[in-house]
């Protein structure tokens, strides 16, 4: 680990879409640099050099199958995986006393209190979008929620994805539901409509519904409807481009450095919490 100088960052699932993008990232940002690349043991990409498989030529950091090694001499993780895997990640990440950013989205509720038992030794920033725009967002929904009465606005989130997602809803959309839910002072699971099929009777007063698309190559769009009657309002993102994520994910590591251990949003990272 370096005591100063640019934040050593290993990035796990290094040869998928938001790693390839985290590593391109990582060379154009100030203060960081490519500590290690991790994928699975197996992986057809073990040994490639992680800088060109992301298209920035090479930068002599070989993905590697072993993150223990790699850890011990990082400052921080960088990890947009899967669940099961972010879960492990974050046990190694206590053990060796570093900062994790966790991006991976579909946790379950275990894999969430697995992940928060680790913050007592690594600090973790965990978020279903790293993004400054959703971000502000969520803070936006949980002011409109809060202002439109339950009776009068029902709320309902819609987003849509590229064909290869695996998870639904998705994070982000599951994060602007946290923050409606908290606008209106309920608990999202006691409340939240995830699917509808069939006769499904009338909509439930004060129900938080969620619908998903999946399709081509859209990178993420969302929009939160609060619809009354006679009146509709419509707060929407739509991400461009992967590296808006990926930026957030840098500067949620070099926000984490050096503070205590604990589990922080992106919330905290961008001061709007
Ligand atoms: N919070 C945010 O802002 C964002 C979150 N995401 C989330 O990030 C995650 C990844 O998305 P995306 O990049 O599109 O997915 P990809 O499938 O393209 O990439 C995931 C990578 O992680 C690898 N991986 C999985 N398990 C392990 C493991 N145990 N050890 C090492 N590597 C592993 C995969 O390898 P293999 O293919 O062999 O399984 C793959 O290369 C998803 O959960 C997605 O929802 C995405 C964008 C933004
Ligand atoms: O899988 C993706 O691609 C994305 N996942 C995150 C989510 O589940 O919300 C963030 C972003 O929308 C892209």
């Amino acid at each position: 680990m370096s005591e100063a100088g640019d934040m050593g960052l290993v990035v796990v699932g290094a040869a998928g879409r938001m790693g390839q993008t985290l590593i391109r990232a990582i060379h154009t940002i100030p203060g960081a640099r490519v500590a290690g690349a991790v994928e699975r043991a197996g992986s057809p990409y073990l040994g490639k050099d992680a800088g060109e498989l992301a298209g920035i030529g090479i930068i002599n950091v070989p993905i590697v199958d072993d993150p223990l090694p790699a850890f011990a001499k990082a400052d921080g993780v960088l990890d947009f995986t899967a669940p099961k895997a972010s879960v492990e990640f974050a046990g190694y990440a206590a053990q060796a006393r570093i900062v994790h950013v966790i991006g991976t989205t579909g946790c379950s509720a275990d894999d969430d209190a697995k992940i928060a038992a680790a913050a007592r030794h690594a600090t973790i920033v965990k978020s279903g979008n790293m993004s400054l725009g959703v971000n502000l967002l969520a803070v936006l929904v949980e002011q409109a929620a809060r202002a439109l009465d339950s009776e009068d606005f029902d709320i309902e989130i819609l987003e849509m994805h590229h064909k290869h997602k695996v998870d639904a809803p998705s994070g982000t959309a599951l994060l602007l539901g946290e923050a409606a839910a908290k606008g209106r002072e309920i608990a999202l699971e006691d409340n939240s409509v995830r699917v509808r099929d069939g006769h499904t009777g009338v909509r439930k007063t004060g129900a938080i519904g969620f619908a998903t698309l999946r399709g081509g190559s859209v990178v993420g769009e969302h929009s939160v409807i609060l619809a009354g009657t006679g009146e509709r309002i419509t707060l929407s993102h739509q991400a461009e481009d992967r590296a808006i994520f990926a930026r957030g994910a840098v500067k949620a590591a070099l926000w984490a450095r050096g503070k205590k251990p604990g589990l922080y949003s992106m919330r905290d990272v961008l001061g709007l919490s």
